[in-house]
């Protein structure tokens, strides 16, 4: 027994030397087990700083290699990613169909009323009378409606080409399409143009003022905006928005301050900055007129001590009828307007009235608003206008 208890402790003994040994083998970091990295020194800030630029020399037995971390990253905002509008031309072929939407339906009234087998004096009323509806004023509607009796009366009987022919006829005359509809917008050697855009505030004068940027940098052009509407804080962040996208410096002022100091300081950077084109957008106030008189005139004459101002456009909303009508006349009384841009003529039947105001005015729609996209500004044709309202053949 006694033997027996021997050989029991030598082995345990035994046992216990060899769980040893193999501990001292594959413990962490011994010879078999696989390398461990180092744990990194990771240098404290102040151990950095009091190193010698470049590195230095490095103390003796110091055991880290790695390089000091790099200063912590200051993250920025990701600049606005700047948009590559499309150019203008072509633009109202493209947004025929938004036209076509709101004007066929007074086309398809007078083509059918024309092709009627007797034109009485009833069906004359009625062709007058929707003429008027679509705001194509009193004058030009009595024009039109005698010219038609006219032609009708010497076509006798009348296929639809013809009647079709005829009120295309009629209408372009009245659209007038020798009109000069250029927007001017050349440089003067270094200096840049200038245009003004006036309207009443909520006629889309803003956002005609941001649309048009965009068009011209689609044309190539370099942008400087003047954010002159300084009564409605709201109008210049509106206007700041449509620069920053197409990369347009957008000068602005104080809330409620000079609006010609802005319209003088955007000429200025349009001038530093060798800009194509400066484009002004104004409060248009309505007030009184002695009151407009004197803002808008003041604007124009700050400008005029640096640069010319080359287009004054007046903004009108489309569907505003005679009350908008009203508003441009008080406009073209104080400002020497030299063109129109008719906004929101997608949302209203009454196309008539890029003949109506042209004609009261004397200035020709150069802009079209179709929409409230940002491409749905487009120079104004007469041919695609027409066709658009007489719709497809
Ligand atoms: N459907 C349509 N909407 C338009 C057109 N032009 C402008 N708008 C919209 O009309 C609305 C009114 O714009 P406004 O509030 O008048 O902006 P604004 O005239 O630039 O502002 P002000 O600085 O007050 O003159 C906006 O929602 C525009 O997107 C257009 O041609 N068609």
């Amino acid at each position: 027994m006694d033997g027996y208890l021997g050989i029991i402790v030598i082995v345990v003994v035994v046992a216990l030397l060899a769980a040893g040994g193999l501990f001292l083998l594959f413990r962490p970091g011994g010879k078999g087990a696989p390398p461990v990295e180092p744990p990194a020194t990771i240098p404290l800030p102040e151990d950095t700083e009091k190193r010698p630029a470049g590195g230095g020399e490095e103390s003796e037995g110091a055991t880290t290699t790695l390089p000091p971390p790099a200063p912590p990253v200051e993250v920025k905002p990701a600049a606005p990613e700047v948009e590559v509008p499309p150019p203008s031309a072509g633009r109202m072929v493209r947004l025929r169909s938004r036209l076509a939407r709101s004007q066929s339906a007074f086309g398809r009234g007078l083509l059918e009323l024309l092709s009627r087998d007797r034109l009485d004096d009833e069906v004359w009323d009625e062709i007058e009378e929707s003429l008027i509806t679509a705001d194509v004023g009193v004058a030009p509607t009595q024009m039109m409606v005698e010219e038609l009796k006219t032609k009708v009366k010497v076509l006798g009987s009348r296929t639809p080409q013809e009647v079709r022919g005829l009120l295309r006829e009629q209408l372009l005359a009245q659209v007038n399409p020798d009109l000069d509809r250029t927007l001017h917008v050349a440089k003067h050697g270094e200096r840049p143009a200038v245009v003004l855009v006036v309207g009443v505030n909520g006629t889309g004068k803003t956002t005609t003022t941001g649309k048009l940027a965009r068009s011209l940098v689609g044309d190539g052009k370099k942008v400087v905006l003047g954010a002159a509407d300084t009564f409605r804080a709201a109008a210049a962040d509106q206007l700041q928005t449509w620069g920053d996208r197409v990369g347009a410096e957008v000068v602005r002022g104080p809330e409620g301050g000079d609006p010609a100091s802005v319209a003088f300081d955007a000429t200025a950077k349009g001038m530093a900055e060798k800009a194509d084109v400066v484009i002004v957008d104004t409060a248009g106030r309505l007030h009184t007129k002695t009151g407009l008189m004197d803002e808008l005139g003041k604007v124009k004459r700050v400008i005029e001590k640096k640069a010319t101002v080359d287009e004054v456009l007046l903004v009108l909303d489309a569907t505003t009828g005679q009350n908008g009508m009203r508003q441009a006349q008080v406009f073209a009384e104080v400002v020497n307007i030299t063109g129109i841009a008719l906004t929101k003529l997608d949302g209203t039947a009454k196309g008539g009235i890029v003949i109506s105001v042209q004609r009261e005015l004397g200035v020709p729609v150069k802009l079209v608003g179709l929409g409230e996209g940002s491409d749905d500004l487009a120079p104004f044709d007469p041919e695609v206008f027409v066709d658009a309202i007489l719709g497809d053949d």
